[in-house]
């Protein structure tokens, strides 16, 4: 687009074929002694990819729940670059406040002059700022650079009812700071503070605080509710100057609430930064605090009252306990089972049902193939077969469906060459998901070890019904595929109480079990099939070995 309008705005012929051809027109028509330096220019904006950039000018909280952690944490977990001056240090945890050494001012504004002269911030978010000097020193650096928004959160009582910031900070809160504000974040104390005392305790109440707020100058106003009395809903009113709007989402029952504001306000910031309009920006921050809150609401951080929540949830590896994790050990692919929903409807099972009696006949790693099944239910029986796997200390795994697997955080998938890459099953999943992949020749096998797979399926080793037109590989074409990679192998395909023997006399060292399908579920009894192929998989071992 941009290269189209270009050339019909510049009337070239030939046409521009990009936007680099354009620059490098540009510096070839310039002076030759000035070339240089606007090809360097021109090279630097072409190579650097931008990110948006935050920089919070707020006090650091020693028990890391609320101030310039919550808002380093906040940033990191929306995906933006947080840079930090710092207004003053707390002694703080969970009880409360034991202490506050405010930063003198000069230093915060020599902080302000090394970031602002040197990075392109997008977005100012201020929190505690616990002198009238340091307010007039944010101000004075505003002037000489400017960014695109500022968000303020006029922090000055904490949740746990600490003052950060007294009543003589609030003149020049009004006279200065709030009239070139973007947006102003004050939850129901501070919002009453900025209007002399009022009280606030409804929703309409919340409104015309938000109404006098705006009347002192910043661009938006939202006034939090999260400590409005007697409020099912987690509640606040935005305001823009011409419109309410009430925000609200489910409020969640926990402790876990120390922080909230300071991670509202600079995700407000965050999204402010990647370019998105106030409203939008505020809705999103919203919802990602809930969903922090609501992630973290059982965890056990300190002994006070209000204790911190886990900002980067999305990083955990196992929503459930991360404590309880363990690891994949190549020999837990012995005696694989695989689902076929088709087997189980035939026999008259549930997967459940059939999960747990392969599990108690032996089987050592679980994988759902269940081809035929509607998300919704497939989910359902995944949830379910997962309890069971980790009740037994089982891996489940998950066939082909990533996003199943990312919904029941299973402990891995098992994908073939034509769904997607393995290395970006890697970027979705995380660096302890397990992924093996189904892999026929040695070119796969090596490509598998260096996209970061754990284990590769290989097969069909024998001739099988499960799959149409699976070409098999036999005894060599399996032994070709280990012989080509550092990754454990299982094998696939045909795999009987009849053959287990064969394959696994094949010797190769990385050929660390049999995967069955037919064979442990297409039988009247998965307990005594499972039962048999276990005792044979055992007498391999101990003559192999
Ligand atoms: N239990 C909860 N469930 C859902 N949302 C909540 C809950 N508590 C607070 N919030 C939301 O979190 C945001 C911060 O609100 P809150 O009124 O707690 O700010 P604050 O008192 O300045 O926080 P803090 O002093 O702990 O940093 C608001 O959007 C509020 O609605
Ligand atoms: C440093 C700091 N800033 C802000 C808050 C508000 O929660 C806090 N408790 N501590
Ligand atoms: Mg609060």
């Amino acid at each position: 687009m941009a290269v189209d309008f270009l050339t019909r705005a510049f009337s070239t012929s030939p046409p521009f074929e990009s936007i680099a051809h354009l620059r490098t027109l540009v510096v070839c028509s310039a002076p030759v002694q000035q070339r240089k330096a606007l090809a360097l220019k021109v090279m630097r904006e072409d190579l650097i990819m931008r990110i948006p950039h935050v920089l919070t000018v707020a006090g650091s909280d020693s028990g890391a729940g609320a101030g310039i952690q919550a808002d380093l944490k906040a940033c990191a977990a929306r995906g933006v670059y947080c840079s930090t001056v710092i207004t003053a240090v707390t002694a703080q945890n969970t009880v409360g406040i034991q202490g506050v050494c405010a930063v003198p001012e000069e230093f915060v504004a020599e902080q302000l002059k090394s970031v602002l002269s040197d990075m392109r911030v997008d977005v100012v978010k201020t929190g505690m700022l616990p002198s009238i000097n340091i307010v007039k020193v944010i101000c004075q650096s505003l002037k000489e650079f400017p960014v695109r928004a500022l968000v303020v959160d006029p922090v000055m009582v904490s949740t746990s009812g600490d003052v950060l910031a007294g009543p003589s900070i609030l003149d020049i809160f009004r006279e200065e700071l709030l009239p070139i504000a973007d947006i102003v974040t004050p939850n129901l104390k501070e919002a009453s503070a900025l209007l002399g005392g009022v009280q606030l305790q409804t929703v309409d109440d919340m409104r015309s605080a938000a109404k006098s707020i705006h009347d002192i100058g910043p661009r938006h106003v939202l006034v939090k509710g999260g400590d409005l009395p007697a409020s099912l809903d987690a509640v606040d009113v935005f305001f823009d100057g011409e419109n309410f709007i009430e925000l609200r989402s489910s409020r969640i029952k926990t402790w876990n609430t120390h922080g909230t504001g300071c991670t509202l306000a600079s995700s407000i910031a965050a999204e402010l930064a990647k370019g998105s309009p106030m409203l939008s920006a505020v809705e999103v921050a919203k919802r990602y605090v809930r969903t922090a809150l609501d992630n973290s609401k059982d965890i056990v951080i300190g002994n006070g009252p209000h204790g911190p929540f886990d900002h980067l949830f999305k990083l955990k590896s196992n929503v459930q306990n991360p404590c309880s994790q363990w690891v994949f050990d190549p020999n837990d692919l012995f005696l694989y089972a695989v689902t076929d929903s088709g087997m189980n409807k035939k026999w008259g099972r549930s997967v459940t049902d059939a999960v747990k009696t392969a599990i108690q006949g032996g089987a050592t790693i679980v994988q759902l193939r269940e081809k035929d099944a509607k998300t919704g239910k497939f989910l359902e029986a995944a949830k379910a077969c997962h309890n069971i796997c980790r009740l037994h200390g089982v891996h489940l795994l998950i066939n082909d469906r990533i996003d199943v697997a990312l919904a029941c955080d299973a402990d891995g998938v098992h994908i073939g060459q034509s769904d997607m890459p393995v290395a970006v099953v890697r970027t979705l999943l995380g660096p302890e998901k397990i992924i093996g992949v189904s892999c026929k020749t040695p070119e796969q096998a090596q490509q598998a070890w260096v996209d970061g797979a754990d284990y590769i399926g290989c097969g069909g080793v024998y001739p099988t019904n499960t799959k149409v037109n699976n070409l098999t590989v036999g005894l060599e074409g399996l032994k070709t595929v280990c012989l080509a990679s550092k990754l454990p192998v299982v094998a696939i395909g045909g795999i009987s109480v009849s053959n287990a023997r064969s394959v696994m006399e094949l010797g190769v060292p990385n050929l660390k079990g049999v995967a069955v399908v037919s064979a442990m579920f297409d039988t009247e009894s998965i307990l005594v099939e499972t039962q048999k192929l276990h005792a044979v998989l055992m007498e391999t071992r101990a003559v192999v070995k």
